[in-house]
C-alpha cells in the first residue's frame, strides 16, 4: 500500500521543506501526499508532485489534516514548525500534533527527523531491510 504522508512548512521552512522533499522526490512520487495550502503548492509547482491541497494553515489547513489523521487516512507527517515566529494559528498547529500523538501517527517537526522518516519510509516501500 502507498505510504499517505502529510507535508506542511511555516514560511520561513519553507525552502527547507522543499529541499527535502527533493531529495526524496522519486518515492514521494509513488505516495499519497496531502499538505496545506502554500507548502502544497510550491511542491506542486517547483517539484512536480501530485498532492492533496488543503487550506492554508492559518485558515484551517492543519485542522483538516488533524481530520484527516484522526480518520485514519494518514501514516506520517513532516510539519517544519517554525519555532522562532509566532503564530495565529498556534491552537491549531498543537492540536494537529496532539492528534498524531493521540493516533500514535509518525511526525517529524524538523529536517533531520524528516529525513529518518522518509528514509525509514522508502527503505520499507522497496523491501529493504534497515
Ligand atoms: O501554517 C501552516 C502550518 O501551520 C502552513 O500553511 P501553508 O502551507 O498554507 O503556508
Amino acid at each position: 500500500m502507498k505510504a499517505r504522508i502529510a507535508l506542511i512548512a511555516h514560511d520561513k521552512k519553507k525552502d527547507e521543506m522543499i529541499a527535502l522533499a527533493g531529495q526524496y522526490v522519486e518515492f514521494l512520487r509513488g505516495c499519497t501526499l496531502c499538505a496545506t495550502g502554500t507548502t502544497g503548492g510550491r511542491l506542486v509547482n517547483e517539484l512536480g508532485l501530485t498532492v492533496e491541497r488543503k487550506h492554508s494553515g492559518p485558515f484551517g489547513g492543519d485542522l483538516q489534516i488533524g481530520a484527516m489523521l484522526v480518520e485514519g487516512q494518514i501514516d506520517a507527517v513532516i510539519f517544519l514548525r517554525d519555532p522562532m515566529t509566532p503564530q495565529p494559528h498556534e491552537p491549531d498547529i498543537n492540536a494537529l500534533v496532539r492528534a498524531c500523538d493521540v493516533h500514535n501517527v509518525a511526525c517529524a517537526t524538523n529536517p533531520a527527523s524528516g529525513h529518518m522518516l522518509l528514509s525509514h519510509l522508502r527503505e520499507r516501500q522497496t523491501g529493504g531491510v534497515l
